[in-house]
């Protein structure tokens, strides 16, 4: 039964949701990361909000894990490139607290227009300072929205029903999507001096790190108010904090910051500032559909190979998932087949689906045939990493798919470039469900690729199948099945035997110096 760690605090719906489907789970938020790496490695899924960093130290400790749920949207506390080199899929929730954080940002936006937080503080101190507090209004104001994905697009509808005009900088904003929504696209240099508020929703990248650089606060509209509910390092708080007490910035709420926790900061106490604790997905109901949200996705995932919302795999629904099993694994044995014949230097590598294959989503197929290529090097090649591995290796991979259905109703075909010129292996399920090699370097056979077996290329020729089996039984090697193809009568002929023990390296040194043999290799299958 696998186990899940829950590492953060979380709703108590994702551990019943753990429990409900069989799983094994622990709930230990407040883990030093000392101690994480001390317990990590007896479980295969670890469930997190923002707290745990999941960095290579801990990675590297969890020898079984399979999966990072991300009960959330940023992932930013996950090194995924890490992830992915270990082979673990990492996943998130991409909508389950998208209108909370939205309103936050609104409440926020509010907050500052009315200096909410600073009259409450006076007022409780029982000051009474009504000429002290004068506002504005936001009905007729431009709100300048940085980022319109999910976030961005429901602030913008709500400030649209509050009378706002909005405008958005996006560069992933179609003019459509634009249309739809009723806001202008505009650049970010027209945004900055037009917007009476601006509202950051977008990750932190390279590109939208400091994207309110001191350079371009200088070019807001002088009495801006800004809010940031998306990631710290957005804003050069140090220039913020300096356009704070200028003037020039009216008023700023960051609920998000460079450093977290954020136990201190120059911005503390500045007036016109106000911040929270990171609170933009910290409702009930936002806490309750990413927790229910991030135990199904890995439940599914551990239980049934169903992948959703993976940032470093393509998703396979619950629906697809039994019927791309087969296919996966027929497709590691094509590649771990081509992995083990090749002689190195593998370049180029073509996965083609045909007939029934053809209608499944191909990526998954694809990781297994790259995973099955690979694992010939590595052990911990699975099909989360294989991609990267390969893309790092500079393989160069294809996918065709062929609607017509050729002999079989199904094929997978795997041809890769070496130096002897192109070469494929092809296979297909028996009954859906049964793994068939059936073709080898264009010689017809008919094989399961499992256990121990020996792989042997020679000139068909009278007798030479007799003094195989008789080398390998003077071995005490015992032949399981025994397939055989060849390209012509007294043409090469392929041999493709199973054995139930695997042939010793003395015995392969005997069968390649037999008269015709061209080729000996002992090849491995789960
Ligand atoms: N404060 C909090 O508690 C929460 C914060 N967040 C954060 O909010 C942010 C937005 O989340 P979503 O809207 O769900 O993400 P999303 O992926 O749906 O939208 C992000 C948008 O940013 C845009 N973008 C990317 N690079 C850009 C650039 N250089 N300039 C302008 N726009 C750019 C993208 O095209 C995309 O439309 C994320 O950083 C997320 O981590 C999300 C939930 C809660
Ligand atoms: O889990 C949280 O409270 C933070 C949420 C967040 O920042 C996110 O989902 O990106």
């Amino acid at each position: 039964m696998p186990k899940v760690l829950i590492s953060d605090k979380m709703d108590p719906r994702a551990a019943a949701v753990f429990k409900e489907r069989g799983l094994e789970v622990h709930e230990k938020p407040g883990l030093s990361k000392e101690e994480l790496i001390a317990i990590i490695g007896d479980y295969d899924g670890l469930a997190i909000r923002s707290a745990t960093k999941v960095g290579r130290d801990i990675l590297n400790a969890a020898t079984n894990l399979k999966v990072v749920g991300r009960a959330g949207i940023g992932v930013d506390n996950v090194d995924i490139p890490a992830a992915s080199a270990k082979g673990v899929v990492v996943m998130n929730t991409p909508f389950g607290n998208s209108i909370t954080t939205a309103e936050h940002a609104i409440a926020l936006m509010f907050a500052l227009a009315r200096d909410i937080p600073e009259a409450d503080r006076s007022t409780q101190a029982g000051k009474w300072e009504k000429n002290r507090f004068m506002g504005v209004e936001v009905t007729g104001k431009t709100l300048g929205l940085v980022g319109a994905g999910n976030i961005g697009s429901i602030v913008a509808e709500r400030a649209i029903g509050l009378r706002m005009k909005v405008i958005a900088y996006d560069p992933f904003l179609s003019a459509e999507r634009a249309r739809d929504l009723g806001v202008e696209k505009v650049t970010l240099e027209e945004l900055l001096p037009r917007a009476d508020f601006i509202t950051l929703h977008t990750p932190l990248t390279d590109q939208t790190r400091n994207i309110l650089s001191r350079e371009n606060l200088a070019k807001t509209k002088k009495g801006v108010r800004i809010i940031n509910c998306a990631r710290g390092g957005l804003i050069d708080e140090a220039a913020l904090k300096d356009a704070l007490d200028s003037g020039h910035v009216a008023g700023a709420a960051l609920d998000v910051f460079v450093e977290e926790p954020a136990k201190e900061s120059p911005l503390f106490g500045t007036p016109g500032f106000i911040s929270t604790p990171h609170l933009g997905a910290s409702t009930s109901e936002a806490q309750v559909n990413v927790a229910i949200q991030v135990a199904e996705q890995m439940s599914d995932f551990l239980l049934t190979g169903a992948v959703v919302n993976a940032l470093n795999m393509p998703s396979v629904s619950a629906e697809d998932a039994p019927r791309l099993r087969p296919y996966m694994a027929l497709a590691e044995k094509l590649g771990s087949l081509v992995g083990q014949l090749a002689h190195g230097g593998l370049t180029k590598i073509n996965i083609e689906a045909e007939g029934a294959a053809a209608e499944l989503n191909q990526k998954p197929i694809t990781g297994a045939v790259l995973a099955g290529l690979m694992r010939v090097y590595s052990d911990t090649v699975n099909m989360v990493n294989a991609p990267f591995l390969a893309k790092e290796r500079g393989l160069d991979v294809r996918e065709v798919r062929h609607d017509r259905e050729g002999d079989y109703h199904t094929l997978v075909r795997v041809s890769v470039a070496t130096e002897d010129g192109e070469r494929s292996v092809a296979g297909t399920l028996f009954g859906d469900q049964n793994p068939r090699l059936v073709e080898l370097f264009g010689i017809k056979v008919e094989a399961d690729l499992a256990g121990p077996m020996l792989y042997v290329v020679n000139e068909d020729a009278p007798g030479f199948i007799g003094r195989i089996g008789t080398a390998l039984g003077d071995a005490g090697v015992n032949i399981g099945t025994f397939h055989l193809g060849r390209r012509a009568a007294g043409g090469e002929a392929v041999l493709l035997l199973s054995v139930d023990t695997p042939v010793p390296q003395t015995t392969l040194d005997q069968l390649a110096k037999l008269p015709g043999v061209k080729r000996v290799k002992a090849l491995q299958f789960d």
